[in-house]
């Protein structure tokens, strides 16, 4: 660490996501948050990507970034069936990690990279962004003083039409919407009940390629509560999580990067980021600020895991997303390691 509260990341691909990620921090004060390389699998790429960051570093391999003795903690956007890899690579090397979601190919992935987070004694993190916001911190505060009662049903959509973007369509580059997209709305639902399911049931359909297209699926709870979710890379849904309980119920618009809800007392409340020099590629990405900052607080207080986006609760994603898989029948050469 070069500095009492300063963090400084490396940036693992110098893709859309990446992109996104750095224009997030640049949101953050210059004293805590530091881009200081980018790495890509070509060098020019990166040296591209640094150029219009102003970022000091450019290297031409994953390795390097690993091996940098600048960096303290790396972001990995790479595409899902190398995050395993990547995420391995950067641990092995001594460096923190924040990996995007979903965390890995499979639940024994997952169990493989936090094994090796805790046996270099590193913070790790699924990059869950969504959990960040205020108003998910909002839904948390309802839940727990109980002011929306038991929460009895959640019921969330999450689709576009994706279908001309290659990595959800093809198997070689990790596509599938479970993947993609059901990792939200998976995780949203274990942010309402904050328990294993005791049930899941799945039905879905698949592109030419068998990869998974449209899924829907209901997990239950203890008590015969639900939670129905559909997710859609064919077409665009209302893309809301609502949250009902017995005292009332919370509507989370946009619920993967939610700046507004429909409060309990059906008023709606927004937090609106602050934008970034340069626009970003996808949706209110200058809302992963709140995640960043939140893996500074980690690293700063010495902590191996963050409590929004445990350990637990990325075996438990994993673990849903296998089971989704398995039963709308979309496995692939990962499963059979
Ligand atoms: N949190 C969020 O809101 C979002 C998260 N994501 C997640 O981020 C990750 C990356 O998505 P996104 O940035 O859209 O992806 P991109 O298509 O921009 O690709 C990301 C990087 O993956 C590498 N890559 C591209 N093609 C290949 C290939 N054929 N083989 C191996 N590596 C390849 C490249 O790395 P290099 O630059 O080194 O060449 C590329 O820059 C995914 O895991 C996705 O789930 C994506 C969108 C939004
Ligand atoms: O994480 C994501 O959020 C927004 C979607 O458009 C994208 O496909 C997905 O990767």
């Amino acid at each position: 660490m070069s500095s009492g509260k300063l963090i400084r990341w490396g940036i693992a691909s110098a893709g859309k996501i990446s992109e996104d990620f750095v224009i997030a921090l640049s949101t953050l004060p210059a004293s805590d948050h530091q881009v200081v390389a980018v790495a890509a699998r070509a060098q020019e790429r990166a040296a591209e990507f640094a150029k219009k960051h102003g970022i000091p570093t450019a290297l031409g391999s994953y390795e390097e970034l690993a091996k940098s003795k600048d960096v303290d903690v790396v972001y990995i956007g790479v595409l899902n069936p190398q995050h395993y890899e990547v995420s391995l690579l950067m641990l092995n090397h001594g460096k923190h990690v924040l990996c995007e979601k979903p965390l890995a190919m499979n639940k024994k992935q997952v169990e493989g990279i936090l094994a090796a987070a805790k046996a270099n004694k590193r913070f790790f993190m699924e990059a869950v962004w969504s959990r960040f916001f205020p108003s998910y911190q909002h839904v948390r505060q309802l839940i727990d003083t109980g002011a929306l009662g038991e929460i009895k049903d959640v019921q969330v959509n999450f689709g576009f039409p994706l279908a001309n973007v290659d990595r959800l369509q093809k198997r070689e580059l990790g596509g599938g919407v479970v993947y993609d997209l059901g990792i939200y709305t998976i995780q949203v639902s274990q942010w309402a009940f904050q328990e294993p399911p005791q049930k899941i049931e799945s039905t879905g359909h698949t592109n030419a390629e068998g990869i998974d297209d449209d899924v829907s699926t209901t997990l239950t709870y203890s008590g015969g509560r639900t939670a129905r979710m559909r997710i859609s890379s064919r077409e665009k849904l209302d893309n809301k999580a609502i949250i009902k309980g017995t005292k009332g119920q919370v509507t989370l618009i946009d619920f993967w990067t939610p700046n507004k809800l429909i409060d309990i007392d059906g008023k709606e409340k927004e937090w609106l980021p602050p934008k970034g020099k340069h626009a970003t590629n996808y949706a209110n990405s200058e809302a992963m600020r709140y995640e960043a900052e939140a893996v500074r607080q980690s690293i700063l207080a010495g902590e191996l895991e963050n409590k929004t986006v445990s350990y637990a609760d990325s075996l438990l994603f994993a673990q849903i997303e296998d089971t989704i898989r398995k039963q709308i029948g979309v496995l692939n050469k990962y499963d059979e390691q």
